[in-house]
């Protein structure tokens, strides 16, 4: 896809020169036992099964597996490590966490930091999605717990979704309820899964469904009792991998290219935009306030 290619090439230098692992105390090599591979970088720890070709990517920064400025290099070089691996065609995105896929964008990232913070976040939140919604793999999301905002957001870009069925987990994009915006590439993502109406109406309220609920508004693709998530992830890839990949792959990218493109193109714009919204001292209140309540809340 044209949007790897222009990708690609940063994440792939920074995987092959060994900058990133070196900071990591050591580069993430495969570990191989019998039919299995795993590498872990810290916060992300993926297993590949050879004989199907599948990969199991866990996100395990508990509390809550917030998407900070590490976990998201973390999470992007372990994508781009997988995408070049031709042997591995299918990848199940999951939580380590008990009880919660992503609690989505780390709110400290976004509070009480420079502009060159703010811009070098933003663009690995950029890279993630772009990433994440335009990979080759069929990606299905095995969404084992709460997923907001930026949670959902990765979920979304999954070809697939399937979640635990309890009420008390919940998805949606609420960025509104936080007094902030989901970007256009939020909207589009979310407009691509549910349609135009739903989504204005979700995003307006930063609405946040519970499972069933999601389900009904097509959210997510299935609900399963939560011990059967991950098991129910490996049947619907099979399904998924009796596709052949050139037609699939195609397919996906017919979907998908308009909004990968769009981003692609301004994508300077956008960090600017997001840097000049997130440093306003109004902005940075509410950010305030709500972390405050999420704090009290206890
Ligand atoms: C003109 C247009 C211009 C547009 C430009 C762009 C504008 C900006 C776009 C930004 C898009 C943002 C996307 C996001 O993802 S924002 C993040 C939204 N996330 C949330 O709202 C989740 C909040 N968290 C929760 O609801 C709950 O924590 C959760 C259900 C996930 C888990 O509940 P639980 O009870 O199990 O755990 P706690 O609430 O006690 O949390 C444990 C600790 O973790 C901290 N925490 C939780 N979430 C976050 C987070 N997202 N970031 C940082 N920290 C988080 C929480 O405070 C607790 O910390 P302490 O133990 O220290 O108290």
């Amino acid at each position: 896809m044209a949007a790897q290619a222009v990708l690609r090439s940063s994440a792939r230098a920074r995987l092959l020169s060994g900058a990133f692992c070196a900071q990591r105390g050591g580069p993430a090599l495969w570990q191989h036992h019998q039919n299995q591979r795993a590498f872990s970088n810290g916060k992300i720890l993926v297993e590949m099964d050879e004989a199907t070709g599948v990969a199991v990517m866990k996100m395990k920064s508990p509390p809550v597996n917030s998407l900070n400025l590490d976990f998201l290099t973390e999470f992007s070089i372990s994508l781009e490590k997988l995408e070049i691996d031709r042997s591995c065609r299918g990848l199940i995105l999951t939580s380590a966490v008990s009880k919660i896929f992503s609690a989505g964008l780390d709110i400290t990232e976004m509070s009480g930091k420079s502009n060159e913070h703010y811009a070098a976040f933003w663009r690995a939140v950029q890279e993630m999605w772009l990433k994440l919604y335009g990979s080759n793999m069929v990606t299905i999301a095995a969404i084992n717990g709460s997923s907001p905002a930026g949670g959902c957001l990765m979920a979304l870009c999954c070809d697939y979704r399937i979640m635990a069925d309890n009420p008390k987990f919940a998805i949606g994009l609420n960025e509104t309820q936080l007094g902030i915006v989901a970007p256009f590439w939020f909207k589009d993502t979310m407009i691509n899964t549910i349609g135009n109406r739903a989504t204005e109406l979700s995003l307006q309220l930063g609405q946040m469904y519970p499972a069933p609920e999601a389900l009904k508004f097509g959210l997510v693709d299935k609900l399963v009792p939560e011990d059967k998530v991950q098991s129910a992830a490996a049947a619907a890839m099979s399904q998924w991998l009796s596709v052949p990949d050139h037609a699939r792959q195609l397919t996906k990218s017919m979907m998908r290219k308009p909004a990968i493109d769009r981003l692609v193109k301004q994508r300077e714009a956008d960090i600017n935009n997001f840097v000049s919204f997130i440093s306003k001292d109004s902005i940075q209140k509410s950010l305030q306030i709500y972390m405050d309540r999420l704090k009290q809340k206890k």
